[in-house]
């Protein structure tokens, strides 16, 4: 049954963020949805799930036609939408889950069995081997994932929509999402995909939409496109291309060592980070990018091993420590740990800094707007407003708002580290990031960036090290950076360290 959405507008007070919007999408097709932070992707989304309502539009699936955009017609329209957050209960088994709130029934008996073999079978449909009696904690984030399409599946929906699912996922989760998606086409369902990830459009889609200051500025097949293509349809001008000068990072002296570092999940671990230097690491799921930052941070216990910065060993045993002695961290759960969505964009960006803004404990609006606009104008923050409340922005403008409080200078930072920097963050956005982080490593910082994605890591990495079960498995050099090496390095390591388990 396809699905056409025509006429989409929507406004917040007085600005139009949809403006006129035609989406079709065929059976069994595999459409991505892409733009850039603030595009209006989630808000086309959200108008289609009946979440907000749009100012004009109509929908049609198969031959029926819609425009009352509620959760009830969307629910009429057969429209499942699948959020980032997911909507499960971590204390009940897959079944349940597919079941919650639905249960079959005979009076009041739930039909547990019943449940199982009907989740075994959408399961099943989905080609992923996870059993209806499996507790979600042994899980990964792709099963988990998957338990919530096959949720959605259960209910027969017309039309499937996922937004940016792989956001969260790491390449090889995103790569069993996809075989996910593959599966589904045969169930001839229209699906709509929302994605930062190139790649993945070129990989899973059958046509692509770019979406740009609201309007459609591109539609058409993927094989008819390339990446650049797609890129100077998002960015809406030609972007640079090609990577970035390298550093001469052997001359450099070393800032930042690391020695002996034991953590749940981690080492022990050695390592330096030189001043002035990107240091990528780069690993699979499992492979503790997370926790080795976090252990860094202090916001991980740690059992043994020394961290020392320009000479100095630091205590680093909780947070404030770190800070206190020049770590700061960008999360890669940045939305939930570090946003305050009723807290203005300044107060957002400019938390950590208060004291040293203030002049005698009074504040200074002067200082703070000035080191507002220092820090979200490279970033390109959209848009550039210090009032507007942060749960106004779009999420990857959130992103860049959390960025910028870390690099703002005023907190005299000497190890900077960022998980995931650029995790739903649009191409413009990326390459304003890559360039705020050299400028940080050039401005004397050590950098450390961890990614999910190789390709990133070869963008913007001086030295990148491979991490494999909490352990430093290999360290490449500059001229030794490439995608297919890294990637070989990590599964090499992870499929040894299987092989003598
Ligand atoms: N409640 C709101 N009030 C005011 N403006 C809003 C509100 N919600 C969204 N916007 C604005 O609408 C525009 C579109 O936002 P939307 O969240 O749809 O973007 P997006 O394409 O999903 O971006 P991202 O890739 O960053 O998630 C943005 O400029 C955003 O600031």
């Amino acid at each position: 049954m396809p699905f056409a959405v025509y006429g989409l507008r929507k406004s917040y007070g007085g600005v139009e963020v949809l403006k006129g919007v035609d989406l079709e999408v065929a059976d069994g097709e595999i459409h991505a949805l892409l733009g850039a932070n603030g595009a209006g992707k989630s808000t086309l989304i959200k108008c289609l799930s009946g979440a907000i309502v749009p100012d004009s539009g109509t929908m049609m699936v198969g031959v029926e036609h819609f425009d009352g955009f509620t959760p009830r017609t969307a629910r009429q329209a057969g429209i499942s939408v699948i959020y980032q957050d997911l909507s499960l209960a971590a204390s009940l088994d897959v079944a349940d889950n597919m079941f919650l709130g639905q249960e079959l029934r005979i009076g009041p008996f739930v039909r547990k069995r019943a449940q199982r073999r009907e989740a075994a079978r959408w399961l099943d449909e989905l080609g992923v081997d996870i059993r209806p009696t499996a507790a979600l904690s042994t899980l990964g984030n792709a099963g988990l994932q998957a338990v919530e399409i096959a949720k959605s599946l259960r209910t027969r929906p017309k039309v499937l929509i996922l937004d940016e699912p792989t956001a969260a996922l790491s390449e090889k989760e995103a790569e069993a999402l996809g075989e996910q998606l593959l599966a589904l086409k045969k169930q001839k369902l229209p699906l709509l995909y929302v994605t930062h990830r190139l790649a993945e459009v070129f990989t899973l889609a059958d046509r692509v939409t770019v979406l740009r200051g609201g309007q459609v500025v591109l539609t058409g097949a993927v094989k008819d496109l390339n990446r650049d293509d797609l890129v100077d349809a998002i960015a809406g001008e030609r972007i640079a291309r090609g990577r970035p000068a390298a550093q001469a990072g052997a001359a450099r002296t070393t800032a930042v060592s690391v020695r002996g570092l034991l953590a749940p999940g981690i080492g022990p671990v050695d390592l330096d980070i030189r001043e002035g230097e990107v240091l990528g690491v780069f690993g699979l799921v499992g492979s503790g990018r997370t926790e080795l930052v976090e252990t860094l941070f202090g916001s991980h216990r740690r059992f043994a091993g020394t961290v020392s910065i320009d000479g100095r060993t630091i205590a680093a045993s909780s947070p404030g420590d770190a800070v206190a002695a020049g770590v700061a961290l960008v999360p890669s759960d940045r939305l939930r740990k570090s946003i305050i969505g009723s807290l203005s964009a300044g107060e957002n960006m400019l938390l950590p800094s208060y004291a040293a803004l203030a002049m005698a404990g009074v504040r200074r609006f002067a200082r703070e707007r000035l080191a507002f606009n220092t820090a979200v104008t490279p970033l390109n923050l959209q848009p550039p407003r210090i009032d507007l409340q942060a749960r106004r922005f779009s999420g990857g403008n959130q992103q860049k708002l959390v960025i910028a409080r870390w690099l703002n200078d005023t907190i005299g930072c000497r190890l900077l580290m960022l998980d995931e920097p650029t995790q739903g963050v649009d191409v413009g956005a990326r390459r304003d990031i890559y360039a705020a982080i050299r400028a940080s490593a050039d401005a004397g910082k050590s950098v450390l960036v961890t990614s999910s994605e190789p390709e990133e890591l070869v963008q913007i990495a001086d030295r990148v090290v491979v991490l494999s079960a909490g352990r430093v498995a290999a360290i490449v050099e500059h001229e030794d950076i490439e995608e297919g090496r890294l990637l070989a390095l990590a599964h090499e390591v992870e499929h040894q360290g299987r092989k003598t388990a």
